[in-house]
């Protein structure tokens, strides 16, 4: 029998040990010649796998991966529109969070931190000063925490060993406002330096508007904790989306960029096709974003007549009735519920519903949901999505159950990721009188 030399012996987990060659990576040069952008940490990081790829081409790729997704169920006469791209597609990440971590730097014979992003795969972190997708002045704000952390006797935290003090930092901007929410999110509660160091952060950084403070206590992979208090400022930002203001805290869920959700919401409204008589349900509706869009209308179109939004976290819940509030809008109200139960009491109670907006999470809608929509029957559906996978196995059940789908909008929320934001419009069959 033949045996493995030294070189090709298997290890423990079944891999060979002779080094394998990556392919190289094309030079800076050859990117930028093909009219890509370059990272110096590209393929190392798991953040964006296209930026080598000219935007063109990402944007060309995407809507024929979205025609192709969809291409049974839509029929001859369905309007497919061409994806909505950036004209800028750089630094439109307007919430940067980082990992803090301690390492001993042989070289300087000292300890330094590091803060960036992990590593693909991986909870390395590769300490990086640049980012081609993140927000500049947030990124700047990161790095000189980073740097104040000494100062103040501020440790980053140790995963293995659960000791230290700022496990990661968030940083939110307001895209029109400019406003800026620093979370500092700690291990402990106590923060005893936390007067000093929030004052020199300012001092360094005026434009940052308000700190908070999230404590985690738990070892665990989940970012943020349960326990949290305003350090400066009000504790929340506020910015502008389609002519309405919304307040962002530390929690919420906002879209990370503002630029093209303002294309992506003002064509949902433009799909849902609103006189100014309609009840429209905003399904999955966070902070009730798309539903007061809805409610006060968009390119000098009416708005719905009412707006019933439905959410199952309480807090998003809360912030989409301020923000009905703080916006004067009048006609929208909101459930704190399962998606999937509100619409089937609403069925069972026989309510009346003009248009269904829906925006469900990454796995999509559930069987009972689109089952009690179909016995509510609105007239109309729009349906927008952040896994296109999942909306076409739901585009299926509904096509299957009297509707079909007449306009499709690819908008790339994402550049320089595989990821595209879809949205469909569908039309009941057949009933044209509601
Ligand atoms: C993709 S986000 C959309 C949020 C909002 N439409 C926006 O654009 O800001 C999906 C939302 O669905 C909520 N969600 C997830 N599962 C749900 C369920 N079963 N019932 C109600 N809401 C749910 C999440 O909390 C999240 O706010």
């Amino acid at each position: 029998m033949k045996k493995h030399s030294q070189k090709n012996r298997k290890n423990s987990s079944g891999r060979s040990n002779r080094r394998v060659r990556r392919p190289q990576a094309p030079s800076r040069e050859a990117i930028l010649a093909k009219g890509g952008l370059y990272c110096p940490i590209d393929g190392r990081c798991g953040g964006c796998m296209l930026l080598s790829v000219p935007y063109n081409q990402q944007l060309r790729s995407k809507q024929a991966e979205m025609e192709a997704l969809f291409a049974d169920l839509l029929d001859g006469d369905t309007c497919i529109r061409p994806i909505v791209g950036m004209k800028d597609p750089r630094h439109y990440r307007n919430k940067v969070v980082s990992p803090y971590v301690g390492v001993y730097d042989k070289k300087a014979r000292r300890r330094r931190v590091l803060c960036g992003m992990y590593e693909r795969g991986t909870h390395r972190v590769i300490d990086s000063r640049e980012c081609l997708i993140e927000n500049q002045e947030a990124k700047r704000i990161i790095l000189a925490i980073r740097d104040l952390m000494p100062k103040f006797g501020i440790a980053p935290y140790d995963e293995d060993a659960d000791t230290g003090f700022l496990r990661h930092v968030q940083v939110r901007v307001g895209h029109a406002s400019g406003e800026v929410m620093v979370t500092l999110v700690t291990r402990e509660d106590t923060f005893p330096a936390s007067k000093a160091f929030v004052r020199a952060l300012i001092k360094m950084y005026p434009s940052i508007t308000t700190v908070v403070q999230n404590v985690n206590t738990r070892q665990t992979n989940v970012i943020m904790g349960d326990k949290e208090r305003t350090l400066y400022g009000p504790g929340f930002i506020l910015d502008s989306l389609c002519g309405l203001s919304f307040r962002i805290s530390s929690k919420s869920f906002y879209q990370v960029n503002v630029e093209q959700t303002e294309a992506l919401y003002t064509r949902a409204v433009e799909m849902a096709r609103l006189t100014g008589a309609e009840t429209v349900m905003d399904a999955y509706c966070g902070t009730g974003t798309i539903g007061l869009v809805a409610a006060r209308g968009v390119s000098g179109g009416p708005g719905a007549a009412r707006v019933i939004g439905v959410e199952e976290r309480p807090d998003a819940v809360a912030d989409a009735r301020n923000n009905a509030r703080h916006n004067g809008v009048a006609a929208a109200e909101f459930v704190a519920d399962d998606a999937g139960a509100f619409m089937r009491t609403l069925a069972a109670r026989g309510e009346e519903l003009d248009v269904l907006l829906m925006d469900p999470p990454r796995s999509g809608s559930t069987p009972d949901f689109l089952k009690a929509a179909c016995t509510l029957a609105p007239h109309r559906i729009v349906y927008i999505s952040c896994n296109p996978k999942t909306q076409a196995r739901d585009a299926e059940y509904l096509v299957a159950h009297g509707y079909r789908i007449d306009e499709m909008q690819p908008v790339d929320m994402f550049p320089h990721t595989p990821h595209t934001e879809n949205i469909l419009s569908f039309e009941r069959v057949g009933n044209s009188s509601r």
